[in-house]
């Protein structure tokens, strides 16, 4: 038995091009490199390859016992790796330079087959303006064999030749007469033309090919180097050997045009000045006059602002005072009057003008201004300069970038139907309506923070392939409550951990770096119970590989589900852990088949998916685990650069006494070292101590993939923040202090979601989701009252299919919308679907700490309408249902001639008059009535605020319930944000 990535490599092939070549041996069921072949596999698939040499150059095939992996690939799939002119000249030095010699020193006089890589037409064929180069006359020997379909393949590429088919150059039965063709003349042109490098040096060599040194191609530029003494020394050779060759009847290249000075197609064609200079003004000017052009661009501005609708400045026309405006506005501009500074010296400059004697109104100024702000059209005067805002931008400071009251400002908004404070924040998108409300020109003015400047910075810093080392692949245990994730990393790192548990349930993130034979591998053990799986989606966030632990008793659970959608979103490599396999009667095959519904099929049965049969008891298939990992790790080679700062995440962090914060981490590239500064989420600070993880020692340096205790700093960051070094503590200072700012304003604000319907739709429109040639993907998660509704749902889903659009169902289970569908939503930007299920309190305000949407249904067309409307552009919802509170019914009160009155406790936001209610009864909605009444002792009352009791009756629904769940909501038209 030997595995597929072994044999790859004593082949000296790429293993998954063995993986395809064994399916097109017609061996089965081989899906993964880690597949193992039977002994007479393994000769098959050797014959086969001995088979595909045959058709290899001899050269080759004398070198390679078996094949050339080029050779390998052609057989396999030629298509897949087209060769450039370029990459085909390159592919020779390549080679091992054994090889190299060897195909020098034994050149086959006669080649009798070669092997042609593809052309990528693209990289041979000139661009379209340059002059058709003339087809050479070739002729070929007869014997030439194949080598006539490549002269064929040569003149349908207008006279290239690839380097590759150099070889074929130096035959040895030349005819005699073969002449070097001189160069011509009219080929220099070529140099100044526009031919491409590639398509010249080409050209060149087709033309040159007789007079080199078996196919060594000259490059026009420089023109003496064909010849002298390797020219005398080749024709030594050629005489030697006489070669046939080709005989190529040299044709004049045409003469490349001259460059024509173009104008580039995106530069606005020339305009007509509208302004015109009168002849005295040219002449004024002449004799010194200062700057007549200035003075009637600025005058004709105005005449164009007067004939709109400019209110106070209509008729203003004396010379030299828009100037004078014009030149304040630079002014402020220059000294960078901001805020109420800039509001001053508007008011300033406009006491100036009141006063200035010189200035003069018209008497219809007044009357049009009048009529304006009858209107209710903004009066002010138009700016000259767009409006400058930084985000994050509040009402306040776009007035004060404006230089209009903030009143102003608010008004505008109201008119829009967006209420507002002083300090509310505006999105971009809102501070462009009101913009083009108040008739103004908005710019969004990027700042480099220090943030971007530094940590920006080290993020996109591309190593050095030459500095890059192999490191350890991160992985990370997943899977349900105790199906064995703790007992199977207890049994490979040997200590006991798990029945220290508090209940036996692993409660914090462990990492821990163990060594097998001399190769290390980190372990991420992530808590199973459902609370954790905050935890466990950071766990993935790191992790190269994701270990699924299934117990073969139990098989997959709704946590292994959840786990599989985890590692799946993280888009990492699946290896499943069977375990439990000891015990007795487990059926190992259901397990397999029940994988194989969650698209994880096993490479037993020809997928992609590792199952190794494992026992945390016995010990069962532990080595096979750790092989198996270790040989995925290899095969994706995961490398780290050791010598430049350490980056990575937090995996957890805690506050310990007075010993400081202490603070679990691993490393994803470079070295962190004790005395590093350290900047990690909205903490800062230096590294004081390291531990090791496992063994508690201390550690003075930690390199890639290594997971690390530290002390140092400030505060806990949080589970899943990254960590950089920097060289300087003030300016990690600064960036952490900067990330904290920013964290409790958006936590205050809390109006941007995530990903929502309407965003995606505008991000889908906008085309800022994926790249043009991948689709973008509309993440979901759906929880459903029944099975019945989840298939309904599905089917309907299926059926949309939409060239830019994929909807990846995340999640989809019966039941409430729990924390772990908000921590997923929030881990994969996803949006939650929940039809006739409500969300538990603990995903509630998850939900809305992260700001994950969570949009309800109660009919399946209603959600099918609205993601058909969403992805063709017109999801423009007109209405939104504004939560208003919550109140459990504690007593049911029924009235002869009134019904059923419920008395309920307020416990969220506040019941209001005019609302309609939603009656959830076992985590499922059941109706949806208008409120009829609503009282507090008798009393009618507008609103019943949390914490108070109250009387509620519902219109049309009588079978209210102790203990059902009333939420309170108000359906609010609002103004689009965007058409
Ligand atoms: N027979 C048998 N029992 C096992 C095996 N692996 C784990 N167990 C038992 O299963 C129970 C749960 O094991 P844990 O390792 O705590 O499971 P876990 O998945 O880490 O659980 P959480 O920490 O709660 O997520 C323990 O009693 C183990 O002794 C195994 O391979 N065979």
């Amino acid at each position: 038995m030997a595995r597929i990535y072994a044999l790859a490599k004593d082949l000296n092939l790429d293993s998954k091009d063995l993986v395809d070549l064994v399916k097109k041996v017609g061996i089965t069921g081989k899906g993964s490199a880690l597949a193992s072949l039977t002994e007479d596999e393994v000769q098959r698939v050797k014959e086969h390859l001995a088979g595909a040499s045959a058709s290899a150059p001899k050269a080759a095939a004398k070198e390679a016992p078996v094949a050339t992996p080029q050779a390998v690939r052609e057989t396999i799939a030629p298509e897949r790796r087209p060769i450039t002119i370029a990459s085909a000249r390159s592919s020779n030095s390549e080679k091992p330079a054994a090889e190299k010699k060897a195909a020098k020193t034994e050149r086959p006089p006669v080649p009798t087959s070669v092997s042609l890589p593809p052309i990528d037409e693209a990289a041979v064929t000139p661009p379209a303006d340059e002059p058709p180069a003339q087809k050479p006359d070739v002729r070929l020997p007869p014997s030439s064999g194949k080598a006539s379909g490549l002269a064929a393949r040569m003149g349908r590429q207008s006279g290239v030749k690839p380097a590759s088919q150099a070889p074929s150059k130096a035959p040895a039965k030349a005819p005699a007469k073969a002449t070097p063709t001189k160069p011509n003349p009219n080929a220099t042109p070529a140099k100044s033309g526009p031919l491409s490098v590639a398509s010249r040096t080409a050209t060149v060599g087709a033309v040159r090919g007789d007079a080199g040194d078996g196919g060594k191609i000259r490059s026009l530029d420089r023109p003496g180097s064909g010849s002298g003494s390797e020219s005398k020394k080749n024709d030594g050779d050629r005489s030697k050997r006489r070669e046939p060759r080709i005989s190529v009847k040299m044709a004049s290249l045409p003469d490349a045009p001259a460059a024509m000075p173009t104008t580039s197609s995106s530069e606005p064609k020339a305009q007509k000045p509208d302004i015109k200079l009168s002849k005295d003004a040219i002449v004024g000017h002449k004799q010194g006059m200062k700057a007549p052009l200035d003075q009637l661009a600025a005058e004709s501005a105005e005449k164009k602002r007067g004939a709109k609708k400019v209110g106070g400045l209509t008729g203003f026309t004396e010379k030299g005072k828009r100037g004078d405006a014009a030149e304040e506005e630079d002014l402020r501009q220059r000294k960078k009057l901001s805020g109420m500074a800039s509001v001053r010296a508007d008011r300033g400059t406009k006491r100036r003008r009141d006063v200035d004697p010189s200035r003069s109104y018209g008497r219809d100024t007044g009357r049009s201004n009048k009529t304006l702000r009858h209107k209710g059209t903004n009066t002010a005067a138009p700016r000259k300069e767009p409006v400058a805002i930084e985000l994050p931008c509040t009402v306040r400071s776009f007035s004060e970038a404006a230089s209009i009251p903030v009143a102003t400002v608010l008004r505008a908004m109201m008119g829009m139907g967006i209420m507002a404070n002083i300090n509310a924040e505006l999105a971009f998108e809102t501070a462009e309506l009101i913009a083009t409300e108040l008739d103004l020109q908005l710019m969004l003015k990027e700042t480099e923070t220090l943030e971007d400047e530094l940590i920006s910075d080290i993020e996109e810093q591309e190593d050095d392939p030459d500095s890059l080392v192999t490191r350890p692949p991160i992985v990370t245990f997943l899977g349900h409550v105790d199906h064995g994730k703790t007992s199977l990393l207890d049994y490979l790192i040997g200590i006991n951990v798990v029945s220290g548990e508090a209940g036996g349930i692993t409660q914090h993130i462990r990492a821990y770096e163990i060594d097998k034979d001399g190769r290390s591998v980190t372990f991420v053990d992530t808590p199973g119970h459902e609370a954790f799986t905050e935890m466990r989606a950071r766990g993935a966030n790191v992790t190269d590989i994701a270990v699924l632990v299934i117990a073969a008793d139990d098989g997959i659970m709704p946590q292994t589900e959840e786990a599989i959608s985890h590692a799946k979103a993280a888009g990492v490599p699946i290896v499943v852990a069977l375990n439990k396999i000891d015990l007795e009667g487990v059926d190992a095959n259901r397990v397999l088949s029940q994988l194989t519904e969650h698209q994880l099929t096993p490479s037993e049965w020809g997928g992609e998916v590792e199952v190794v049969r494992t026992s945390a008891i016995s010990g069962e298939g532990m080595d096979e685990l750790l092989e198996t990992l270790l040989t995925i790790a290899e095969l994706n080679e995961y490398k780290a650069n050791p010598d430049r700062k350490a980056l990575g995440v937090c995996l957890e962090a805690e506050q310990q006494g007075d010993r400081g914060v202490l603070a679990k981490l691993v490393v994803q590239n470079g070295t962190l070292s004790v005395g590093d500064v350290v900047v990690c989420g909205p903490t800062y600070g230096r590294v004081r101590a390291m531990t090791n993880t496992l063994t508690g020692k201390p550690v003075e340096h930690a390199g890639p993939s290594t997971p690390i205790n530290l002390m140092g700093l400030e505060s806990p960051p949080g589970a899943g923040d990254r960590f950089h070094v920097l060289s300087d503590i003030t300016q990690a200072r600064e960036i952490a202090a900067n990330r904290a700012d920013a964290e409790s304003r958006s936590s205050l604000s809390g109006v941007t979601t995530k990903v929502s319907f309407e965003n995606f739709q505008e991000m889908l429109q906008g085309g800022r989701l994926g790249r043009q040639d991948e689709k973008v993907k509309l993440n979901l998660i759906i929880r459903a009252d029944v099975k019945g509704s989840l298939e309904a749902i599905d089917k309907e889903l299926s059926k949309f299919d939409h060239p830019e659009v994929e909807i990846r169902v995340l999640q989809r289970s019966v039941g409430g919308i729990t924390l772990a569908d908000a921590t997923l939503a929030s881990a994969s930007d996803a949006v939650i679907v929940g039809f006739n299920v409500i969300p538990d309190e603990q995903a509630r305000s998850l939900a809305d700490e992260r700001n994950v949407q969570i949009r309800r249904y109660e009919v399946i067309y209603k959600l099918t309408d609205d993601i058909k409307a969403m992805i063709e552009g017109r999801l423009k919802p007109e209405e939104r249902v504004v939560e208003l509170g919550r109140a459990l019914v504690k007593q049911v009160f029924s009235i002869s001639r009134v019904g059923a009155i419920a008395g309920c406790y307020v416990a969220q936001g506040s019941i209001q008059r005019g609302c309609r209610i939603r009656v959830n009864r076992d985590n499922r909605t059941i109706g949806d009535y208008p409120l009829d009444s609503l009282k507090r002792h008798k009393e009618d009352v507008k609103e019943v605020p949390r914490g108070m009791e109250c009387g509620i009756r519902l219109s049309g629904f009588n079978d209210i319930k102790q203990d059902d769940v009333l939420e309170a909501y108000r359906i609010e038209e609002f103004a689009r944000t965007l058409d």
